[in-house]
């Protein structure tokens, strides 16, 4: 179904995209289509330019030659429907502010009006597991709960498009995990498009429609896997599957002689 998906509408189209920060190319001739409603994984070597990549999907970094598309149309800045999650939410968060607090200022920005928002921030919090803690400064929580709250914002921009670098990375095993899940439940969901960079080659397996692993200098696809496993996902089941272990196996190799 995917496969179809991105015949018909491509959400973000990276079409012969190169960038080059002076004398150095960081992306070369980068080709790919992520389809509406897909979950690609990106992963890669250190410095292959994934970040770089995410943040051209953004709009945050112009291509030096080609093109970036958004529903066929070039991107040329931030979209409000294109929201990213970064790995550091100590950064992207504001400490004065409450979790609710937080959350209101993607409303805030998008000129919600005040009536409806305190029911929307609830909602929100609801959707990412933090009931009951709307009051609460980011300090006075976890790190996983500092990243549902930077999620909880995201989705308020009611995104087509979910951008994730390494959301997950600062994260402990079973804090990850359950992220994940929730992430996966949460873009059934809404049907957003995610572009998810991580490091973790079995978190690309277990998210992903597909799982795009990039070389380096410069940066360019170098693998492109379909992931052929059934949804729901369970963390003990499918990270048992045959096809979850070959998959993952095609990775390490991939990585391996990426690295060399
Ligand atoms: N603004 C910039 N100016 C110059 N070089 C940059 C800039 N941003 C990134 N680079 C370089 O581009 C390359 C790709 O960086 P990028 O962060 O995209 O890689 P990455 O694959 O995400 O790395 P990691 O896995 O370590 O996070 C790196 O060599 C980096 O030093």
């Amino acid at each position: 179904m995917a496969a179809a998906n991105v015949k018909a509408a491509p959400v973000i189209g990276f079409d012969r995209v190169s960038l080059a920060y002076g004398e150095r190319t960081i992306i070369s001739d980068l080709s790919l289509d992520v389809g509406r409603g897909e979950i690609v994984c990106i992963i890669g070597p250190s410095g292959c330019g994934k970040t770089t990549a995410l943040r051209m999907a953004g709009g945050l970094v112009r291509p030096s030659a080609g093109a970036v598309r958004l529903l066929g149309e070039p991107l040329t800045a931030p979209r409000r429907d294109v929201a990213i999650v970064f790995q550091d939410y100590g950064k992207a968060l504001l400490p004065w502010r409450t979790a609710a607090a937080n959350v209101s200022l993607a409303l805030e920005a998008a000129g919600t009006p005040r009536a409806g928002r305190d029911e929307r921030i609830r909602t929100l919090l609801a959707k990412v597991g933090l009931t009951g803690h709307e009051d609460k400064y980011p300090t006075e929580m976890s790190g996983g709960m500092q990243q549902r709250i930077q999620i909880a914002r995201c989705l308020a921009q009611d995104p087509a498009v979910l951008l994730m670098d390494e959301p997950f990375g600062a994260l402990d095993a079973m804090t990850r995990q359950g992220l994940q899940d929730e992430m996966l439940s949460i873009v059934a969901e809404t049907g957003a498009t995610v572009f998810f960079v991580t490091h973790d080659l079995e978190e690309a397996v277990y998210l992903g429609d597909r799982v795009i692993g990039l070389l380096p200098n410069p940066g360019r696809v170098g693998i492109d896997l379909r992931v052929d496993l059934p949804r729901p996902r369970n963390q003990l089941e499918t990270r048992e599957m045959p096809e979850f272990l070959r998959l993952r196996r095609q990775l390490f190799d991939f990585i391996e002689k990426a690295e060399r």
